[in-house]
């Protein structure tokens, strides 16, 4: 196992659709690189969140806007302990509930809480002295465009589907394979291409691929493995630079 440590800050942007492993690995690069840690789709969970709370209708774009400034939203960026606040309170479990994972892509498509939030997510960036690994949709096309490393992870729909459905079986205590389950998987399938449609059709920076990113499927392979080679794309970039 690599225990590298980058003598620069150096700042590295994942992005790709739902599930690809986006979360796992860049918690773990980060946490073995000495760098900060940045989940921008929990920021975009936790304003919906709020809307959802203070009884907004998600679906009505200009009342998103003009609330879109009102929520305080702050993010910990340790990789081994990250946390997210809404006005002080700990979203960190209720952003994962159904109701946010389907009202998330209406609210992340306003420009004016992408305009809130891209600019939050430069000022964390701007502020990790020690280097910083920053998760999303959006990271090496418009938050970050200077970003030092860019990658895209991709994994089949059939693959992230299986891998989520396992993670949702795991939290819920199941273990045996069901017909049940059989359903739940198409079903946690359909969910994530409709959210991967919703984010690459928004008007406002789109879930997308950077043209100098470099693009990691990694439906054949372990989390070790993706760690293993964003840590060893990063080094090597470390290399070119010296
Ligand atoms: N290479 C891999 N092999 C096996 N399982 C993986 C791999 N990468 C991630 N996983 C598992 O797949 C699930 C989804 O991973 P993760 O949450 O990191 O994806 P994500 O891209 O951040 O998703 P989202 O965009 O929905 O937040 C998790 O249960 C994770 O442990
Ligand atoms: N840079 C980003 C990150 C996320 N989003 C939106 O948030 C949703 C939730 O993201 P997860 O990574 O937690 O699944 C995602 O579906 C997008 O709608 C975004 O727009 N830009």
């Amino acid at each position: 196992m690599s225990t590298a440590v980058v003598a620069t800050p150096v700042v590295v942007a994942i992005d790709g659709p739902s599930g690809t492993g986006k979360s796992s690995t860049s918690k773990a690069v980060a946490a073995r690189m000495g760098l900060r840690y940045l989940d921008t789709g929990a920021q975009y969970r936790a304003i919906t969140w709020w809307m959802l709370n203070a009884g907004i209708d998600v679906d009505d774009a200009e009342a998103v806007a003009a609330a879109a400034g009102k929520p305080t939203i702050v993010s910990g960026t340790d990789p081994l302990a990250p946390t997210i606040t809404v006005d002080g309170t700990d979203v960190a479990a209720p952003i994962r509930g159904r109701q946010v994972t389907g009202a998330v892509s209406a609210v992340s498509a306003v420009p004016e809480v992408r305009a809130r939030i891209t600019e939050l997510q430069r000022s964390i960036a701007a502020g990790a002295a020690e280097g910083i690994v920053v998760e999303g949709r959006d990271i090496g096309t418009t938050v970050l465009p200077d970003a030092d490393v860019k990658i895209f992870l991709t994994a089949s729909p059939e693959v992230r589907a299986a891998r989520r459905s396992a993670e949702l079986a795991g939290r819920a205590g199941s273990s045996a394979p069901t017909a049940q389950a059989g359903s739940d998987v198409a079903a946690t399938q359909a969910a994530l291409l409709r959210r991967d449609a919703a984010d690459s059709r928004r008007k406002t920076s789109p879930l997308a691929k950077a043209a100098d990113a470099t693009e990691v499927d990694t439906s054949e392979l372990t989390l070790e493995q993706v760690i293993e080679c964003v840590v060893t794309l990063i080094e090597e970039r470390g290399r070119r630079a010296r």
